[in-house]
């Protein structure tokens, strides 16, 4: 199966090391310079449990061969999307598409796509781009897929893989396993921001997992999905399993890029405000995470 990744990032970068051990894979990035360096070198994954190896991936600055792959997986920030969507409206109707992103901002734009077949994915790896060529991969997880739009059947379209670093499940409802996973960001994500630490700490010091409870009330008074235990200790084991990772938000901070706190946080709380309900801690982070970034600016 031909696979093109859209975004040598993180998770570009991972799932390129991943998917290319077992099908041709593409990755299309926004730098000549890193498009020309992984064609030469491929991509280097380290983990805690493995050396660094090297993967063969092809690699293309130009994206005019996205016409020829038999799957598309879009791995750029949420904020990157409103820019990349000519380029989406350019691709084949018949290609699937894959949207990897947290949170739900994102979710309006695929209305728009003309696509036959969209999926969506929620990634629980913890991945750290470490430079242009290089991954790690900081907390083995496992990625989410489900149909948002069309008939497909997702073990056919999606790119199989039979490493048990790379696991992928298939489910039913696109919006509860989004939510799911919003809910975990919506903890991990922003916290991590104004503690500056690796999603572990966050369960390990007794201060900042009683915030990280406080939050989650707030926020499952408002998206109560399925068991509320279950749905807390399913965010205790993303944050344990990515213990060693710098979560992606704190990574764009470190970096002075945007963030993707509104797609985050900013959609819990508009959802919030239109039930009529206040969110003060979830707010109050909202905030501090916003003057962050002010501050960084
Ligand atoms: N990192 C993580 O552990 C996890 C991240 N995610 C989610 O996955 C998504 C991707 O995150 P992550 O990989 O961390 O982000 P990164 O910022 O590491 O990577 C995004 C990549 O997209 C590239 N890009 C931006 N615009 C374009 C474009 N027009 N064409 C081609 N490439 C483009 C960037 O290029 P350039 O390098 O030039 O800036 C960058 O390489 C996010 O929505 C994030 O929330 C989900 C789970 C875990
Ligand atoms: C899974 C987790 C929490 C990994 O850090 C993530 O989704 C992110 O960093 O955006």
């Amino acid at each position: 199966m031909l696979v093109g990744i859209i975004g040598g990032g993180s998770i570009g970068l991972l799932f390129g090391a991943y998917l290319g051990q077992e099908h041709p894979v593409t990755l299309f990035t926004k730098r000549e310079e890193q498009a020309q360096g992984i064609k030469k070198n491929g991509i280097f994954l380290y983990s805690p449990e493995k050396e660094g190896r090297a993967v063969q991936v092809n690699a293309s600055f130009e994206k005019e061969s996205l016409t020829e792959q038999d799957v598309i997986i879009v791995a750029v920030k949420q904020y990157d999307m409103p820019e990349l969507k000519p380029l989406l409206l350019s691709i084949p109707k018949h290609i699937p598409l894959c949207f990897v992103q947290n949170g739900m901002g994102h979710l309006d734009m695929l209305h728009g796509l003309p696509h036959e077949t969209i999926i969506v994915a929620t990634v629980e790896h913890g991945a750290k781009r470490l430079d242009d060529q290089s991954v790690s991969h900081n907390g083995a997880g496992r990625t989410n897929l489900a149909l948002f739009k069309g008939h497909a059947n997702l073990p056919e379209i999606f790119p199989q893989c039979t490493d048990p670093h790379f696991p992928v499940t298939v489910h039913n409802d696109y919006y509860t396993m989004m939510i799911e996973k919003l809910v975990a960001n919506a903890l991990i994500n922003p916290l991590t921001v104004v503690f500056r630490v690796k999603n572990g700490r966050l369960v390990e010091n007794p201060y900042y997992y009683a915030i990280l409870k406080l939050m989650f009330e707030e926020i499952y008074s408002i998206f109560p999905s399925g068991n509320k235990e279950q749905s807390f200790d399913q965010v205790l084991r993303i944050c344990t399993n990515t213990k060693n990772n710098t979560s992606s938000m704190l990574s764009d901070i470190q970096a002075g890029r945007k963030t993707e706190i509104d797609a985050i946080l900013g959609y819990i709380l508009k959802v919030a405000e239109r039930k009529g309900v206040k969110l003060q801690t979830v707010q109050m982070i909202y905030v501090m995470v916003k003057g962050i970034v002010l501050e960084r600016s």
